[in-house]
């Protein structure tokens, strides 16, 4: 097993990120893609203005609440399943528009949706998985950007003994692609010890129906 940890440093959207060639995917992370003020104020307003969510999932036939808040938003096409549910986005809040507008300018890749989920504290978390449902394409890329508490983020191969653990701080961005989803799981593991809260935005791009 390899398990590799890198800390937060002082570079910014100009510094070229700290690449990852993991075993059939790519990593890249900029530790502060946004600056700290900016990514407090982002948090605040997104954790009042959004109509946060907690959904239920089934689990054993029973209806379960999933251990964080969520929102799904984007353009109108955008329609989502996740864990055995149908979620229909927001429309957009003009600011988080514009951040996927700047992400697809910056990544030189198009966004188009957004899921956003909101951990109160560090008993809130998101079990392994991957962005892999179908909607998504072949292999997509997702751009993730963490505002609030500083997080444990933990990748792992599907099939050989290889493992990534990352400190995904505020302003931080994290970009998964080449075979990440098809080769690799990834989640967001409990941390008792953190009181604050999280927002983690996850951008993603789904095809228009032809
Ligand atoms: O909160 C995180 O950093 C992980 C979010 C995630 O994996 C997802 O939204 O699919
Ligand atoms: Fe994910």
């Amino acid at each position: 097993m390899c398990i590799l940890t890198r800390q937060t440093d002082s570079d910014n959207q100009q510094s070229p990120p700290q690449q990852f060639n993991l075993p059939d995917a790519r990593i890249r992370f900029w530790p502060n893609w946004l600056d700290e003020a900016l990514a407090q104020q982002l948090l605040e307003q997104l954790q009042q203005q959004l109509n946060w969510q907690q959904e239920r999932i089934m689990m054993f036939g029973k209806p379960v609440p999933i251990p964080r808040r969520q929102v799904w938003m984007g353009d109108a096409h955008c329609v989502y399943t996740y864990s055995g549910s149908r979620f229909v986005p927001q429309p957009w809040q003009p600011r988080l528009q514009q951040l996927a507008a700047q992400l697809s300018e910056f990544l030189q890749q198009p966004f188009n949706c957004v899921l956003l989920n909101l951990y109160a504290d560090g008993q809130q978390h998101m079990g392994w998985h991957a962005d892999n449902e179908p909607e998504l394409g072949h292999d997509p890329v997702i751009a993730s950007l963490s505002l609030g508490a500083s997080r444990r983020f933990d990748l792992k191969h599907r099939r050989q003994d290889w493992q990534l653990q990352l400190a995904l701080g505020s302003g931080s961005l994290l970009v998964m692609d080449n075979g990440c989803q098809q080769h690799w799981l990834h989640r967001l593991p409990k941390q008792t010890k953190v009181n604050n809260a999280r927002l983690n935005l996850t951008f993603r791009y789904i095809a228009a129906p032809s």
